[in-house]
């Protein structure tokens, strides 16, 4: 996937969402699990019911890896649907890697060669050289932890390290890193007031933007403060669009809520 073809996902559809998949059976709906892979079946029927709602899926690894061999089974199910039916969706796999060289070389093969991902989240703590080998493959993305949605954001991310927030320290190096222009960085909605300052430092990349829905974060803010000329921003909701109904309706349900999340988005670009 080129950022070129992402954006012009997003101007074709008016929808800057990115669907979280985060299959929980003990949420799904009780006839799902008839079925001979219901974490398969459920993610297929959400994608069906939202893909042209919105311009990238995201299924948090944890999710999957929780039910051992047969969640990784469902995830390349799912990835594999995705590529063969929605080739055009940007895919995320939200696994929040890295590691020594050696081993993030690893971890970036699995989910851009075998699994075919367009990209995956990161986390920079341990810096350039466990960075930099999720960027050496053409046409994917590395997503890299800025500036997280969660309350433990502020145990190390805000805090002040050479006189700024170490979450800008994390932008301006990693922004230096070779092909950066491979980056993404997660920014949590529930941080919207700090889009304005992360903009400044990242004026161009794109921002994969966790929290609307079930963490309270506020799409008008996020688009306020974190908008670039591209849009540079992919939204995501998880819970909030996959339960929004536990009973036969489940699928319409999701579109509705994905719906109203897409209509926000085109009357807000
Ligand atoms: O800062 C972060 C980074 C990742 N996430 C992930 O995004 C989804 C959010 O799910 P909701 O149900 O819409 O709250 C989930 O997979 C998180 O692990 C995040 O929330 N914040």
């Amino acid at each position: 996937m080129t950022l070129e073809k992402l954006y012009s996902q997003i101007q074709e559809k008016k929808s800057f969402l990115c669907v979280g998949l985060d299959v929980d059976l003990e949420k799904i709906p009780a006839q799902l699990l008839q079925e001979e892979d219901p974490i398969f079946a459920f993610s297929k029927a959400i994608i069906d019911a939202t893909h042209d709602l919105c311009v990238a899926y995201k299924p948090n690894t944890a999710f999957f890896e929780a039910y051992g061999v047969k969640g990784w089974m469902a995830l390349e199910k799912t990835i594999n649907y995705l590529n063969e039916n929605y080739p055009d969706h940007f895919t995320i796999a939200d696994a929040k890697r890295g590691d020594i060289g050696n081993t993030s070389t690893r971890y970036a093969k699995a989910f851009y060669e075998d699994l075919n991902f367009d990209s995956v989240t990161i986390a920079p703590y341990m810096g350039k050289d466990s960075v930099e080998p999720f960027l050496a493959f053409e046409d994917k993305f590395a997503i890299l932890l800025a500036l997280t949605s969660n309350q433990g954001a502020f145990d190390f991310q805000t805090k002040t390290v050479d006189g700024k927030p170490l979450y800008q320290e994390v932008l301006k190096t990693a922004s230096q890193y070779e092909n950066s222009d491979r980056l993404m960085y997660v920014v949590g909605a529930t941080k919207a007031e700090y889009l304005a300052d992360i903009r400044k430092i990242v004026p161009k990349s794109f921002l994969l933007v966790p929290g609307v829905g079930a963490q309270g974060g506020s799409l008008e803010e996020v688009v306020k403060y974190g908008k670039n000329d591209q849009i540079g921003l992919l939204v995501n909701s998880s819970r909030g669009i996959i339960y929004a109904s536990n009973g036969s309706d489940f699928a319409e349900a999701a579109r509705a809520k994905a719906l109203d999340l897409q209509q926000q988005m085109a009357d807000l670009i």
